[in-house]
């Protein structure tokens, strides 16, 4: 059972959806006990583990759970439940996956509150982006329940009557590895498109937010998906590398870093499985002088702080056209000051702690590397303590703005994967792109300019997968995702992921008689 110390069991206000209990859930009392696999549409401890690992709550520093690592005999289990669940689900038509996908948004939708409330606890960032996050997740199930009902091949006319079709057909049991930025998303962006066309999906969430993937998992059972199709495992890299070198998974969907992101596509290399990966960046945002300004601080806010600053594709390296590089610092840094750290399940926070104390530890230590490099610190960057004693040992920082950065600095070439914005001077619309450019990660980038021929031609230039004009990281479904470069391959959301979650089987009809050369 989920339980809250203060004596409510969150399992039962989740399933009714007591929105107004949950949403009286306070920080430093949720502790989960209830086993967190979930295979054959229910949730099961793994009959073998490799370790354990804890999840905290990141806000009080407080575990929340102790997770057993599924070992090789659970994650076997969880493939053989996938797979027949694959032999029922592959066999419906688009719009019987449709109805069900429609009927699990629905689901989402109605108990946003409790699923925003858990992954605020698990993860840290502010409830009302864990709120936004859960949108886009309901939302990505409607599209792709929309894609699942109108999937269809081709049919093509050829000599003497004969034709051929094609056939979009499922890949099989996916596998899903996710990060701990947006766990519940994360999930619902790799199985909505799984699922809709057809495949059977095993999750592994990251050890450190494993929580919500179970509520999307009961949801899924509820809305009438077959026991199996989407099964939860638990654990750390061993884990991973039993689910990515299983002979009878198809295809392995990854989020993650670089380094694993090479791992995993190493594994998938020698089964020849084909994989997705998102991976990490060091995106650019430009801006030039005749940009409307108060949008384009917003645009750097929301390109650096968002989730604490842990997005893959933030706008970390902000270059500011020399012309307004002094009012842009300044009104950067009057924004900033406002954002409220705290407790993230307050409802007027904007910015809670990060993830743990070692990547606390990291994030400082790349602030203190560009202080040495040069840098200056024009705002932030400190460790912050919260007033409220139950918070005192949560991970929270003030959001950090540098100045004075160099391309060569750390602080500009690594990601930081926290709140820490670089500041850099350009001149010229071929200069900025060329230093936009050099880098070897391509997830994302954006422009500020009112000269839509410039925003344009700056787009086409930059070597990224998303290119954000006048505006920085909305995500909408209907837009692909993903990365040039080493920030991976593959697409999430948008019609175009169908591709990646399908293969195409010819058919050759013959309406006449069979011309041979071996014919006597
Ligand atoms: N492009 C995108 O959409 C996104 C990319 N990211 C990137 O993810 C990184 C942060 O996430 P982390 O969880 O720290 O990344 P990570 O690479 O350490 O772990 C990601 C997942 O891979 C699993 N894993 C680790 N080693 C593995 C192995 N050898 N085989 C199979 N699975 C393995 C982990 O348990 C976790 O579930 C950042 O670099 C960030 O930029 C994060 C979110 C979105
Ligand atoms: C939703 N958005 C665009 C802010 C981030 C999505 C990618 C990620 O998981 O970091």
């Amino acid at each position: 059972m989920l339980h809250c110390a203060v004596g409510c069991g969150l399992t039962s206000l989740f399933r009714t959806p007591g929105i107004a209990a949950v949403a009286a859930m306070s920080t430093g009392t949720f502790v989960q006990l209830e086993p967190l696999n979930y295979r054959g549409g229910v949730r099961v401890e793994p009959v073998d583990s490799c370790g354990t690992e804890k999840a905290f709550e990141p806000a009080t520093g407080r575990v929340i759970a102790t997770l057993r690592c599924s070992g090789e005999r659970e994650v076997s289990l969880a493939v053989k439940n996938a797979k027949a669940a694959f032999k029922v689900w592959s066999k419906k038509s688009g719009m019987e996956r449709c109805e069900v996908l429609l009927e699990a948004a629905r689901m989402i939708k109605e108990q946003k509150n409790a699923i925003a409330t858990i992954e605020t606890i698990n993860n840290g960032k502010s409830i009302f982006e864990a709120r936004l996050d859960v949108d886009t997740s309901w939302q990505c199930l409607e599209y792709y329940a929309g894609l699942a009902a109108s999937m269809a091949g081709e049919h093509v006319q050829l000599p003497g009557g004969s034709f051929g079709y094609t056939r979009r057909e499922p890949l099989g049991v996916c596998v899903g590895i996710g990060a701990w930025n947006y766990p519940f998303q994360i999930a619902c962006w790799k199985s909505a498109p799984a699922l809709a066309c057809g495949n059977a999906m095993i999750f592994k969430p990251s050890p450190f937010t494993p929580v919500s993937a179970l509520l999307l998992a009961e949801i899924y059972t509820k809305a009438g998906m077959p026991p199996g199709l989407f099964n939860v495992v638990q654990g750390g890299a061993a884990t991973g590398q039993f689910l990515c070198q299983h002979p009878d998974v198809a295809k392995v969907s990854f989020t993650g870093s670089v380094p694993t992101g090479m791992k995993i596509m190493e594994m998938s290399a020698k089964g020849i499985k084909p994989v997705t990966l998102e991976l990490g960046g060091k995106s650019p945002l430009i801006i030039f002088s005749d940009c409307d300004l108060k949008n384009a601080v917003k645009g750097a806010l929301l390109a650096n702080f968002l989730s604490q600053g842990q997005v893959c594709c933030n706008g970390t390296r902000v270059f500011v056209q020399k012309e307004i590089i002094d009012k842009f610092t300044e009104e950067v840094v009057k924004q900033t000051e406002k954002i409220k750290i705290g407790d993230p399940l307050l409802e007027d926070t904007r910015m809670g702690p990060l993830i743990n104390s070692p990547h606390l530890e990291r994030v400082s230590g790349f602030i203190k590397l560009a202080k040495e490099q040069g840098a200056t610190v024009l705002y932030g960057g400190d460790v912050y303590v919260p007033t409220d004693p139950k918070l005192k040992f949560g991970y929270y920082m003030t959001p950090c703005i540098l100045t004075n950065c160099r391309d060569d600095m750390t602080c500009v070439k690594e990601e930081i994967f926290g709140p820490v914005m670089s500041i850099l001077s350009f001149e010229t619309e071929a200069e900025v792109l060329a230093r936009a450019n050099d880098t070897s990660f391509g997830l994302a980038a954006g422009v500020f300019t009112s000269d839509i021929q410039r925003a344009h031609r700056v787009a086409a230039e930059l070597q990224v997968g998303t290119c954000y004009i006048n505006n920085y990281n909305v995500s909408p479904v209907e837009l692909p995702f993903g990365g040039y470069k080493k920030s991976g391959f593959g697409r999430e959301n948008g019609r175009v992921t169908i591709e990646y979650y399908t293969q195409l089987k010819t058919v050759y009809v013959e309406m006449g008689d069979v011309e041979s050369p071996f014919e006597s």
